[in-house]
């Protein structure tokens, strides 16, 4: 696969841009200026090239453009082309990806691939994109979920079918709550039937989920440890969950789908009376210990989270970038620049040039980037819209 980048993004009634064209041509791209510029919107805009909501998380009808005063966005759309995957044979034509509804306030995103129209799944296919946003400053003080919700992604980018078993084990829980929620108010007993079956389904999606985690960590973990010289903390990572803990010893899936499946059986009255499911791979943490201050991450600066968590980041797109049947992750680093040291900066530029990456960065200032100059495209946000550079 090659390096499957973005050559072209165009933006229609996209948050504030009424229409806007980015050409990057495959390179890096470092986006200025001033606050509320649209910078970040321009990421968002590339995140929902992947399924999902995208790195702010947002409703579809909130990323249509508003005027002041209007109370519902418009139709929007994303388009872009990439890189052609590099075959035996050569390299095809780009590939066009496209997003965004027909009809403002469409509860449900169109994703169209080269002209067709394509579950949002397929996207994972051409783009990859991994962010780091200034929402994650708040990563250690936040709840677990929040963790589990950002060490998902990273799984995500490496194994994309990890989406679709989360989203099938999150719609047995539901269902299985409802009936033991309906049975706890009514005094009437569940259909134990129906129960079981949900339960094996939860089994079997909740072990492949445990899986994959596990797999994630061992492998982000090795390549933490196996890149030396760099003025990144290293961290030392740790799924507290049960079930990613039998994975993380070996235990086969099989087993851990069994042992799941009965866990939840038995756990039906106390699940019931509690109103939520006391166990399962929707309950685990990510514990993150930074190695050289021997110290949790939440007890570390917020420079040093920061660093450990774009450290993380960064060996899971060097580990993917020579991933050889998948495209290469596009670093979406939403005002990580401002929050590094000066050898920081350098060493985060030097490291996306070396491992081939393109990476979208925003800052407020253009100096944030002096070492990406000559390397990256340039880019100044502002009122007039994009205006390039032309220093690459
Ligand atoms: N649906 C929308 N329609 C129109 N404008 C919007 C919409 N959503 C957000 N905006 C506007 O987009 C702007 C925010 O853009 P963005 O978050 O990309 O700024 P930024 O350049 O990243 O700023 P900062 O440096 O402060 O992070 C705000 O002015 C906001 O009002």
């Amino acid at each position: 696969m090659s390096r499957a980048a973005l050559l072209s993004l165009t933006l229609t009634d996209f948050r504030s841009y009424e229409r806007a064209t980015l050409r990057p041509d495959g390179a890096s791209v470092y986006l200025f200026g001033a606050n509320g510029a649209g910078k970040t919107n321009l990421l968002e805009a590339i995140s929902l090239l992947s399924p999902g909501k995208g790195l702010r998380g947002s409703s579809l009808i909130e990323v249509g453009r508003r005027l002041p005063g209007e109370a519902t966005g418009r139709a929007w759309a994303v388009a872009a082309e990439t890189e052609a995957p590099q075959t035996d044979f050569g390299q095809d034509e780009p590939v066009r990806l496209g997003t965004g509804v027909e009809l403002a306030g469409a509860a449900r995103r169109i994703v169209r691939i080269d002209g067709e129209t394509v579950p949002p799944g397929r996207l994972a296919d051409h783009v990859r994109p991994i962010w780091l946003t200034p929402a994650q400053d708040r990563l250690f003080l936040e709840a677990a979920s929040e963790r589990r919700r950002f060490f998902d992604r990273l799984v995500f980018a490496g194994e994309p079918a990890h989406a679709g078993h989360a989203n099938a084990y999150d719609k047995a829980q539901r269902e299985r709550m409802r009936l033991l929620t309906d049975a706890a108010e009514s005094g009437q007993p569940a259909d134990a039937v129906w129960l079981t079956a949900l339960e094996a389904r939860l089994g079997a999606a909740g072990a492949l989920m445990a899986n994959a985690r596990a797999r994630t960590l061992m492998a982000l973990q090795a390549e933490i440890d196996s890149r030396g010289d760099r003025p990144f903390p290293r961290a030392r990572l740790a799924l507290t969950g049960e079930w990613e803990k039998l994975a993380l010893v070996g235990v086969e899936i099989a087993e851990i789908e069994a042992r799941l499946a009965a866990a939840l059986a038995a756990a039906r009255p106390r699940d019931g009376a509690a109103g939520r499911a006391l166990t399962g791979p929707h309950r685990g943490d990510l514990a993150i210990h930074h190695v050289d201050k021997d110290r949790p991450a939440a007890e570390c600066s917020t420079g040093e989270q920061k660093a450990l968590i774009l450290n993380l980041v960064l060996a899971q797109a060097a580990r993917l970038s020579r991933a050889k049947d998948a495209p290469n992750p596009i670093l979406l680093l939403d005002e990580v620049a401002a929050h590094l040291d000066l050898k920081r900066r350098a060493a985060l530029a030097d490291e996306i040039t070396a491992l081939g990456l393109q990476a979208f960065l925003t800052g407020t200032d253009q100096s944030l980037f002096d070492h990406l100059k000559g390397r990256a495209l340039g880019v100044r946000v502002s009122e007039l819209g994009l205006t390039a550079l032309e220093d690459v």
